[in-house]
């Protein structure tokens, strides 16, 4: 449904979004999470059509955001973090209003609106003013806003920002009702947020993107980067890291003489998916040091999701 190819957004020297690939299918709820500073703002700008790509390409369906920019839009409703509300409109005026720009007439009006009053629960607040009610509530109106046009896309940039408890599960409810029947892309920097609501994760860490599985996998800890330590007897260590940083899917190997000189013991850390322990096997039984340990250590999404949230 959403393809995107090479993204990239430069603000001055600074690369917001660094070459960013993405299949996002109908019907999935995707989070894209990250800690501030991300690019995910950046990334939604560019998937609706408000900021033009340094770089890459972006199609939605057949369509592709170079050539055919209006009918894309169309078919995406986005509420932005701070959408703006015409604070001192009743709700029933200010979304009547959004729907007559919309191009909406008569009946067919009527019936959207009463559509998106029970689809975003707002039947008790169509008539107070905009100003008097809560964030959440607020919230629920720029939602009925962003699905005016009943888009088959729906882009919301931290949904639950300053919500309440409460408030953020009656948001989550009405985003999984919409993602029945819609495409739902949201952004959020809290793990348990992506959990709760989406049914993929992509996290992105400075503009590119570094973990991408459906919630499930990520949560069972299938697809993991991953640390290995190994304990080598009569290995020299210069020696070893280069041996060690020569196999595929090893990012990098840190190395540390043991105790008594003669062991040394090296972290190995694997790139996202990989499972490197049998080529550094392989690696380590052509010479002729001793392998007296290898064990893998597991990085869950939440170890890892902290890392990158405590590194930021
Ligand atoms: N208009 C701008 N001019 C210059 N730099 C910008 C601009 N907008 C964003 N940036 C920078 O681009 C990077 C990505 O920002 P972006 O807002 O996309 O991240 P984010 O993941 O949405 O963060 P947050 O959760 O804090 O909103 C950050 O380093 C930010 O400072």
């Amino acid at each position: 449904m959403i393809h995107v190819e090479g993204l990239t957004k430069y603000y001055g020297d600074i690369c917001a979004v660094d070459h960013i690939d993405l299949d996002i299918h109908k019907g999935e709820i995707v989070g894209l999470l990250g800690p501030n500073g991300a690019g995910k703002t950046t990334t939604l700008r560019m998937l609706t059509g408000y900021f033009t790509p340094s770089a890459g390409r972006i199609q939605v369906k057949d369509s592709d955001m170079n050539e055919d920019p209006l009918s894309i839009k169309q078919s995406i409703g986005y509420l932005p973090e701070s959408a703006p509300l015409y604070q001192s409109m009743l709700v029933y005026d200010y979304l009547d209003h959004v729907a007559r720009i919309r191009g909406l007439r008569g009946d067919e009006r009527f019936q959207r609106l009463q559509a998106l009053t029970d689809l975003c629960g707002l039947r008790e607040i169509m008539h107070k003013p905009i100003a008097t009610l809560s964030k959440g509530l607020k919230q629920r109106v720029g939602l009925a806003h962003a699905m005016m046009s009943d888009p088959e896309i729906l882009v919301l940039d931290e949904p639950t920002s300053g919500l309440d408890p409460n408030q953020i599960v009656e948001i989550r409810e009405i985003i999984r009702r919409i993602g029945t029947e819609k495409t739902v892309i949201l952004s959020t920097h809290i793990l348990s947020e992506a959990e709760a609501t989406c049914d993929r994760i992509v996290i992105i860490n400075k503009g590119r993107i570094i973990v991408d599985g459906t919630t499930r996998e990520l949560t069972t800890g299938r697809q993991r980067a991953g640390r290995i330590q190994l304990a080598l007897q009569g290995a020299e260590a210069d020696a070893a890291r280069r041996l060690l940083e020569t196999v595929t899917g090893v990012q990098s190997a840190e190395i540390e003489a043991g105790p008594d000189g003669a062991i040394l013991q090296a972290t190995v850390t694997c790139r996202p998916g990989t499972d490197v322990r049998a080529d550094l096997y392989g690696a380590i039984k052509a010479t002729d040091w001793v392998l007296l340990e290898m064990i893998r250590e597991t990085q869950t999404l939440e170890t890892l999701f902290g890392e990158l949230t405590r590194e930021s």
